[in-house]
Parts: structure tokens; C-alpha cells; sequence
């Protein structure tokens, strides 16, 4: 069975931090004691609004991480230039509305080949590992295909809202999704909601080599320390394999 990668995001670290204006808590400890603690990767979503995540903050991740850095960013030129200046080992590109409280879907991949293909040709062509986060849909799959990501990340989203026989579904419409995404030679990460409760029959799917979880393990930390629920979200993600 692959390997199966803990990336964690530490935009709500930053949303803490920047409740006060302060320095207080710093994402970057945070991301270090992540590390430490399992985290193969982490994650940060730098959005246009800066509502958590700022400039500084990817600065400082880009040049004092111990693990690769997977800059979330949305398909603007403003935030490629961001990402060809410090050059994190990977760039997922996500979809983002100002309104939104958080990410509501994945990107189309499929209706924005002609806006996003350049975009990932730059990245690619800068060493920059290009990651789609798109909706478990073939079409999708097949777009990221055409514009040669290298990864998809498969939207969780839906399935951690629904329950009963709507989340079978959808964890059946994930699962059918990685793998046509691995036949096709695409990496398949995932992410987005996860949680202890609800990331084993996720983590289970053979052909997942990442998961991408935030929220909750910061969450999680307030009451019992972030080295403590990362290794307690990694033991999961083992036990599932
Ligand atoms: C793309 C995704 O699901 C998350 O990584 C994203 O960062 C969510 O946005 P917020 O972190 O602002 O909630
Ligand atoms: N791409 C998903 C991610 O990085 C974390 O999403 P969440 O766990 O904060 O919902």
C-alpha cells in the first residue's frame, strides 16, 4: 500500500494570531511543532483577502520549514507571482469568493483550462509541483489531465457534511475518482473538513497518498496540544492502511 502523507494547514493558527494584531500565536512554531509531531507536509492558504495567512507568513514558511511547503493559492497573477518568488515545493490552486467563510467547492478545472494553463505551465516550468483541488468528478480528472498537473486533491467536503447512505455515495464517488486519477498517472491528495471521526474510510482509499487536514487538528489542539493531535490524526491514517 502507498505511502499516506499528513499535510497540515495552519491558516487558523493565523486566524488566532490576527485576532489581536499581534505576533500571537505564530503559524510557523506551529508548523515546526507539526513537523515534529508527523506532519509530512504543511499547508497554507494564502487568499487575496489575507483574512489569516499573510505575505510574511509564506516568507518565513518558504525559508524555515523542515518539510515541504504546499502554497494554496487562488488562480490569480497576483498570487503566481507570489508563488515564483518563494518557490514552495508545491502550489495547490483552489477556487475562492471573498464572501465565502471557507472553501466551498473545488476548482473547474474543466471551464478555466484556458486561464489555468499557462498558470500551471509557469509553475511547473519553476519546479513548482502544480496540485488542482477540484470535485471527485471525471470530468475534472480529465481536465487536470489536459492542463498536466502532476496532482489532484480530491474536495472531502460534501462527504463531511453528509451522513448515512448520501456519504456512502460520496465516499464511493471519491474513491472512483482516485483511481481513475492514479490510472492516469495524477497523484491523488484530499482534503478539506476532515476529521478524527470521519478521515479512516477516506485515509483507507489505496490510491491516496496525501491528506490535507487543518481545521480540526487546530481545533483539536486548543483543548489537547497540536503534537498530541497530529500523532493522534497520523495514528488513524496508519491504522486505515
Ligand atoms: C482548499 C481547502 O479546503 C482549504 O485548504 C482552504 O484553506 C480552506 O480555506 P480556509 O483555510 O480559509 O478555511
Ligand atoms: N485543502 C484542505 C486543507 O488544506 C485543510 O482543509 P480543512 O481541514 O481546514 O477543512
Amino acid at each position: 500500500m502507498s505511502e499516506l502523507r499528513l499535510g497540515v494547514n495552519i491558516d487558523h493558527v493565523a486566524t488566532v494570531r490576527n485576532a489581536r494584531g499581534s505576533g500571537y500565536p505564530d503559524p510557523v512554531r506551529a508548523a515546526l511543532l507539526a513537523a515534529q509531531a508527523g506532519a509530512g507536509g504543511i499547508t497554507a492558504h494564502l487568499r487575496e483577502d489575507r483574512r489569516h495567512i499573510t505575505d510574511a507568513d509564506i516568507a518565513r514558511l518558504a525559508a524555515e520549514l523542515t518539510v515541504p511547503l504546499n502554497l494554496e493559492m487562488a488562480a490569480t497573477d497576483e498570487m503566481l507571482a507570489i508563488a515564483l518568488r518563494h518557490r514552495p515545493h508545491a502550489a495547490c490552486i483552489v477556487p475562492e469568493k471573498r464572501e465565502e467563510r471557507t472553501t466551498e467547492g473545488g476548482l473547474d478545472a474543466r471551464g478555466q483550462h484556458d486561464l489555468l494553463a499557462p498558470m500551471c505551465a509557469e509553475l511547473r516550468n519553476a519546479n513548482i509541483r502544480v496540485s488542482l483541488f477540484i470535485e471527485p468528478d471525471p470530468a475534472q480528472i480529465e481536465a487536470a489531465l489536459r492542463l498536466g498537473a502532476p496532482v489532484v486533491e480530491l474536495h472531502t467536503g460534501r462527504y463531511c457534511e453528509l451522513e448515512g447512505e448520501a456519504r456512502t455515495a460520496e465516499l464511493r464517488r471519491i474513491a472512483d475518482a482516485a483511481a481513475l486519477a492514479a490510472k492516469n498517472g495524477i497523484e491523488v491528495h484530499a482534503g478539506h473538513g476532515l476529521t478524527f471521526d470521519n478521515v479512516v474510510p477516506i485515509a483507507a482509499i489505496p490510491q491516496v497518498r496525501e491528506l490535507n487536514i487543518g481545521h480540526f487538528l487546530i481545533g483539536e489542539a486548543i483543548f489537547d496540544g497540536l503534537g498530541p493531535v497530529v500523532k493522534r490524526m497520523r495514528a488513524l491514517m496508519d491504522a486505515a492502511r
